[in-house]
């Protein structure tokens, strides 16, 4: 009797696609090994959420990662979500140091679009995708305490808060009886005063207090560059040490979204993450092909490695 493999035509030709498929599958599973149990932030930026597609993909990959047996949180951003629906209810905003200035009417548009919009509808389509997700705030269980947070020159920036402590209990609990806990972030000072924590420094807080084994950020950039901004000379780094960005930091080489990433990963990895990443959330399946497969993507951060 001679083997499917060896026969020509069209069962053949799909007995190779599925042979294709199934080595995918056998390239993950020293990862899902390495990774089994292990906790995993991912910061989903605003600025990734690019369309209902993405989001669908991105809520099943997540899912995904829940079902072979990591421990995924996600932390959302929403900051053009934020904007939009700040426009349309006449509020403006402006950012001091890539942070959003918060007044009290801005504060409301925050919690209405977080918690209001961004959340559930990132719950739903994890539930969607078959996993258990849970609608988290920050303010929940002491999550997120913080502090006013004042901009680089010590300007006033209103209900910013900056997290002084993360109490994780609630997320241990979650995550200890199965179900995905999903972010918003949103905290309290120790007045009771509800206040906008950028997500970034949420997520990396966050990651460094739940001891995870990898940070995860999902932007709309392929990663972090070197020279940005400059055509002719910008590229992509695809590994930097946590020394090399603090470099980076202190030599004013990063701008805008991507100062609270570096400034957060450099604190969750000096705080014990072994390692975090930047990716192109715009990329379908971004975050499983970086955690399962060899292939290098977006930029690794590690404590030690080249700067
Ligand atoms: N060195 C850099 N490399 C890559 N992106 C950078 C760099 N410096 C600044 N940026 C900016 O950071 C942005 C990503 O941050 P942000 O807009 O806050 O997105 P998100 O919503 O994902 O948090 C990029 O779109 C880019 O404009
Ligand atoms: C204080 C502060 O800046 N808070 C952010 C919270 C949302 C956020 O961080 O969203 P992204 O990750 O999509 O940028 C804001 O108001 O935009």
């Amino acid at each position: 009797m001679t083997s499917p493999t060896t026969e020509t035509g069209p069962a053949h030709e799909r007995v190779v696609a599925a042979q294709g498929k199934a080595a995918v599958l056998r390239e993950a599973l020293p990862w899902i090994t390495r990774f089994h149990g292990q906790t995993v932030v991912i910061k989903y930026g605003g600025n990734a959420m690019v369309d209902d597609e993405l989001k669908r993909s991105f809520a099943a990959d997540v899912a995904l990662l829940q079902f072979v047996g990591l421990r995924p949180v996600i932390v959302h951003g929403g900051g053009p979500q934020i904007s939009a629906l700040a426009g349309q209810l006449g509020v403006s905003s402006a950012f001091v140091g890539g942070l959003r200035v918060t007044d009290e009417a801005m504060m409301d548009v925050v919690r209405m679009s977080l918690l209001g919009q961004v959340n559930p509808e990132l719950v739903g389509l994890v539930q969607a995708a078959g996993a258990p997700a849970v609608g988290v705030a920050g303010t929940d269980a002491g999550l997120l305490q913080v502090r006013p947070a004042v901009g680089p020159q010590g300007e006033d920036l209103g209900l910013v808060g900056e997290v002084e402590r993360v109490d994780t209990g609630y997320l241990d609990e979650l995550l200890g009886d199965g179900f995905l806990p999903v972010v918003a972030t949103v905290g309290r000072d120790a007045d009771g005063h509800e206040r906008n924590v950028n997500a970034d420094l949420a997520a990396g807080a966050i990651a460094a207090a739940l001891g995870a084994s990898k940070l995860v950020y999902l932007t709309d950039v392929e990663g972090l560059y070197q020279d940005f901004g400059d055509p002719e000379r910008q590229s992509l780094m695809s590994e930097v040490s946590a020394d090399g960005l603090q470099g980076m930091l202190d030599a004013g080489e990063l701008h805008e979204g991507m100062r609270p990433k570096v400034r957060s990963i450099v604190r969750a990895i000096g705080e014990g993450v072994p390692q975090a990443h930047i990716l192109d959330g715009r990329v379908l399946h971004a975050v499983l092909i970086e955690i399962f497969t060899d292939e290098g993507v977006g930029t690794m951060i590690t404590a030690g490695g080249p700067s």
